[in-house]
């Protein structure tokens, strides 16, 4: 099938919007120049997030498509820890000119699929050549007429709480840098995080005060929202869901791995949370994030310590 830098810039871009199918909120998909997106509330959330080659992803560790699917996952994760209903992708894609096209197309599937699990498209982007693959990807979401859902809003008595997994990717991530050994659940998890897009409206209708995704550490996350809502939030590890598959790391996984894209809120004490939520903790007046009563020191993703 040939290689990108055969089929040239405007080439590529043919193939790779041709698998891309437009949802509702895309007025007017790629082809001109800028995407018509709907915004039905008139104020638009918008995130976006830089994927590097060697740092976010191996190409020997992940395939194009689970590339595709976790890059779209990522910044989906984050519309939908606002409280708002993903609805646009734009995606910068840098690549060598000898990259394979159909790696090109499997990405854009990928991309395309985890849209479509959120209810979004991909509306645009662009292409360049460059000495290594880097995605930069931008997300837009509609808020329906309801506030934002920010990390500020968290109160002392408010209980916290996760849903989604939690220390599956980094445990696969261990696995793939140890040899590719062990559950294959796991690396599986690395390579394609699973966020339960439906817990951004599900928080919001049960009064979440503020909301996350957890792309960097529980702990490191959670610490986002203490410092912006100027609070404490302590967590008991006995109440953290360690299962058994994530091995004998499993509680240092879960309280700093990164990646999975799980949700973590706060909530008023009387909130009635579903069985979907795990209450790992509660808020209380000082600074900081405690665990089991004392600070669990640095731990989580940070991309200028690594
Ligand atoms: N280069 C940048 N320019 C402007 N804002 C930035 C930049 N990098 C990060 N931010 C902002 O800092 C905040 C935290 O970013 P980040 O830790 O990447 O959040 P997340 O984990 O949700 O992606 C976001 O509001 C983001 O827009
Ligand atoms: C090859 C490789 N090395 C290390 C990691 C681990 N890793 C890379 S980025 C990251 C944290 C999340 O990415 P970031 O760019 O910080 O996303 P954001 O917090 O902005 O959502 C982790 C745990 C990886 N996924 N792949
Ligand atoms: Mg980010
Ligand atoms: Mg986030
Ligand atoms: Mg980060």
């Amino acid at each position: 099938m040939g290689t990108i830098g055969e089929l040239g810039e405007f080439g590529l871009v043919g193939r790779l919007t041709r698998r891309l199918p437009q949802g509702p909120d895309v007025l007017l998909g790629p082809g001109d120049d800028a995407a018509v997106v709907a915004a039905p509330d008139a104020r638009v959330v918008a995130t976006t997030d830089l994927l590097v080659e060697g740092r976010h992803f191996r190409r020997d560790w992940s395939g194009p498509y689970d590339i595709g699917r976790k890059a779209a996952a990522q910044n989906l994760a984050d519309v939908v820890a606002m409280g708002a209903r993903p609805t646009a992708l734009l995606v910068g894609l840098a690549a060598p000119l000898d990259t394979g096209a159909d790696w090109a197309e499997r990405l854009y599937d990928g991309l395309a699929d985890e849209c479509a699990a959120a209810g979004a498209s991909v509306a645009g982007g662009d292409v360049v050549g460059a000495s290594e693959i880097t995605l930069a990807v931008t997300a837009l979401g509609d808020l329906g007429g309801a506030p934002p859902l920010t990390r500020s809003g968290a109160r002392p008595g408010d209980v916290v709480a996760v849903r989604g997994r939690l220390g599956w990717s980094a445990a696969g991530l261990a696995l793939l840098a140890a040899g590719g050994g062990g559950p294959a659940e796991l690396i599986a998890a690395h390579r394609r995080p699973a966020p339960p897009y439906e817990a951004g409206a599900q928080a919001r209708g049960l009064g979440a005060t503020a909301l996350l995704d957890v792309s960097d550490g529980l702990v490191q996350d959670l610490g986002h929202i203490a410092a912006a809502s100027g609070v404490r939030i302590e967590i008991g590890s006995a109440a953290l869901p360690v299962p058994e598959i994530l091995g004998p790391d499993g509680t240092r996984h879960v309280l700093t791995g990164g990646e999975d894209h799980a949700f973590a809120g706060t909530f008023p004490a009387e909130a009635v949370l579903p069985s979907s939520w795990s209450a790992v903790g509660v808020v209380t007046e000082g600074a900081g994030v405690l665990v089991d009563g004392r600070d669990p020191g640095p731990g989580g993703w940070d991309h200028f310590r690594v």
